[in-house]
Formats: structure tokens, sequence, C-alpha cells
């Protein structure tokens, strides 16, 4: 969870006559409006700098011990401010339930080659994770992002033995992988980034063949997971739906089994909520999905909407933790760092969720999707008021 996506606590529980105790870490909360000007350049150059604050909060939770993550510091420049005990807790359910769900469809039908597109992936290390754990030569990685930063992502790997290790150990030797005479791109067979605004991707224009231009070495004929860790949120509601549908409908085939992974504030309503939106928007950060997408059965119905018609499921960080996180891992997590604050966690944590869809296909491996992820448990609509 990034820092700057937190509202401050702090204002939120004195306003409800909590027990706020005026204490301040990390960037959270430094709300200020002095570089937004309104136009779409400076928007779009908040919305990169979201980014900072999600590899931020990595290292951070990395460095207490959170989550194990030798890539994380290739992609962090400067010095790492520690982040609130509930933050790094947010952290560490964000990203183990997001891997949880990539690892099932991974391991289903494991010499399947498969394809993984990463909406917004900034800084973000799962693709070097992944190779660190298993050699996933039949898999193809896209990440996509603004030039911005897609320019620092392959300036980190280029600088980085590590990152460039791994990507060695997956590709061979002999294979070529092109990078941009700007820097912004890399391109190979097995993992790409690519400078590309979502946005574009969202006009009617592009077909199967001509999105290939775009986004060089897109399969269109393996099973393929998106996944939007805290992007589409910051993207126009219709824009935001239109990038689903055409992956769905026009860029993968409708034959290949389809997979999507969102994680997103939620609950914008309650008082929290409010809290949330208004430092952020102080910020110039919008939310612009979140009133549409605002509760766990609204995120269900929008991957139903959007073709994932083989299931859709989701639940709240809150639940995550409760019902995902194996009690030695809770004992683990729980004794890195003091945690006393249990309504401030509980809290923010449900104003947090992670939702997953997937269409089966026509493919002969059409039920992967089913057979990876249907058993995991997800949280009961009675429990998701709409109002809250
Ligand atoms: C909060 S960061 C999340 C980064 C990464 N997914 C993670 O969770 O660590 C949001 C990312 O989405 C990207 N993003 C937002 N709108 C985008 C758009 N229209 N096109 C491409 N990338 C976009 C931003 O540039 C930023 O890198």
């Amino acid at each position: 969870m990034a820092s700057q996506q937190i509202p401050n606590l702090n204002t939120l529980l004195r306003g409800r006559g909590g027990r706020g105790r005026g204490r301040q870490r990390g960037r959270g909360g430094t709300a200020s409006s002095g570089d937004y000007h309104g136009s779409a350049s400076s928007a779009d150059t908040i919305v990169q700098r979201t980014d900072d604050d999600a590899a931020g909060s990595r290292m951070s939770a990395v460095e207490i011990g959170y989550l194990h993550d030798p890539f994380a510091p290739a992609f962090f420049e400067g010095g790492v401010t520690r982040r609130f005990p509930i933050m790094n807790r947010g952290t560490y359910v964000r990203t183990t339930a997001i891997d949880a769900l990539v690892d099932r469809f991974l391991d289903t039908h494991p010499s399947q080659p498969k394809q993984i597109i990463s909406f917004g992936a900034g800084s973000d290390t799962r693709y070097f994770r992944i190779l660190s754990r298993r050699a996933m030569k039949n898999l193809v990685y896209h990440e996509i992002d603004f030039p911005s930063n897609t320019s620092k992502k392959v300036a980190a790997i280029r600088r980085s033995p590590l990152t460039l290790q791994t990507l060695q150990s997956v590709r061979g030797t002999e294979e070529e992988v092109k990078i941009s005479v700007s820097g912004d791109s890399l391109h190979s067979s097995t993992y790409n980034i690519h400078p590309v605004d979502l946005r574009v991707l969202a006009d009617n224009t592009d077909n199967a063949e001509s999105v290939t231009e775009r986004l060089p070495h897109l399969s269109q004929t393996s099973p393929t997971l998106l996944l939007s860790e805290c992007c589409l949120i910051y993207l126009p509601p219709a824009a935001a739906d239109a990038i689903l549908t055409a992956f769905a409908n026009r860029f993968i085939p409708p034959a290949i089994p389809l997979g999507l992974i969102i994680y997103e504030p939620i609950r914008p309503n309650d008082p929290f909520g409010q809290v949330m939106i208004s430092n952020l928007a102080t910020r110039g950060i919008h939310l612009q999905t979140l009133k549409k997408y605002s509760s766990l059965s609204r995120q269900k119905q929008r991957l139903r909407t959007a073709g994932f018609q083989g299931g859709q499921m989701a639940a709240d960080v809150d639940y995550l933790w409760e019902q995902w996180v194996h009690e030695n891992e809770k004992e683990r997590v729980s004794g890195l760092e003091m945690l006393d604050e249990m309504e401030e966690w509980r809290l923010l944590a449900q104003h947090y969720c992670v939702a997953w869809g997937w269409r089966n296909g026509e493919h002969n491996d059409a039920s992967l999707f089913q057979e990876a992820w249907s058993a995991l448990q997800a949280q009961d609509n009675e429990q998701d008021d709409e109002d809250m």
C-alpha cells in the first residue's frame, strides 16, 4: 500500500473522537497541492509519481522483514522512509495475496506456455521474483507504463548485476534483448517493458494485429493473466473499462483462457473513505474509478461485464489477512513490529481489495483459471456493505 494512498489516520481518528496520538512518520499525510496546476500533463506526472510511493512502501516492508525481495533495492533511489506498521502489514498482505494468485496460475499445467500483462507496472519486481523461484522459460511477461517510468526501470535493470543475471538465467546467452535508443523500452521473447499510455489502448482502433505493433511479443495463443495493481483506478472509468474489454474481446482471442487480478481501494463513502479521497485530492490525485467500483460486489460485477464470465471473486485486505495468511506466518509478521492499533489496521485494511476473475476458453487448457483459482476463499457478499 503506498503511503500517499493512505489517509491521515490521526485526522480520521480525531474526527471520530478516537485515540490519535499525533505521530507522523513517513511521507503519508504530507499533502501538498503546490505542484498541481490541473493540466493533463501535470496530472499525469502526479500519477506517474505514485510509483515512487509504491517503491518506497515495498522497500520499507522489505527492510523490516515483511517481504523477501532482493530486487527491490535496484528499483529504489534514496533513503528508505519507514512506514507505519499498519501500512507495512498492508503492503505484505497485498503482495502475498497477489503472489498467491499468480503462483497458482503459473503452477497449474506448468508446462503450458503462459503470459502475464501488468498494467502500470512501475517499479514492480514481480517478474524477477518469479524467475528467482522457478525457471519460467515458457512465460512471456509484459509491463506497461508511461515512458518516464519505463525509462527509469530499464536504466535500473541495466545498472543492477542481480537483475541482469536473473534475466540472463531464463533467456540463455544467445537470445536477443532489444533496448530502444531512447532507453524507454526493453523487448525480448520472454520479458517486455512497453512505454505505452494505457489510454491509447482504450481507443477502439487497435485490433489483434495492430496491437502487436504497440506491444511487441504479445502472444495471442497463450493463456493470459492481466494484472492491475493500483493502476486502472487512476484512469477515467470509461477508459479503464475499455482497456479491459479491448484485451478480453480484441487483443486476446475469446478462445484463450484469460484471468484478471485487480488491487485497489474501495469503500469511499464512509468517514475513512472520505478522508482518503480528500487527502489525495489536495495532492491532485484522483481515484477516478473508485466511485463506480466502490465495493466488492461492484468489483465482481465489473469483472462479469468485462467478459470474465468464468468466475468473479473479491476480498478486502482485512479478510485476506485473516483467511489467507497462515497462522505461523501471522505470528512471524506480528513479531516484526508492534502493531497495537488493531482498530486502525482493520479500518485501513477494509478499504483495499483484491478482485480476481476469469473466463474459460476453447483452448486445450480451457479451465486453467478455474482449476487454479476456484478453490480460493473469497469474501461473502453479506460482508460487503455498499453503503460503507
Ligand atoms: C501506484 S503505482 C503502482 C505501481 C505498481 N503496479 C505497484 O503496485 O507497485 C501506479 C502506476 O500506474 C501507472 N499508470 C497510471 N496510469 C497509467 C496509464 N494511463 N498508462 C500507463 N501507466 C499508467 C503509473 O505511471 C504508475 O507507475
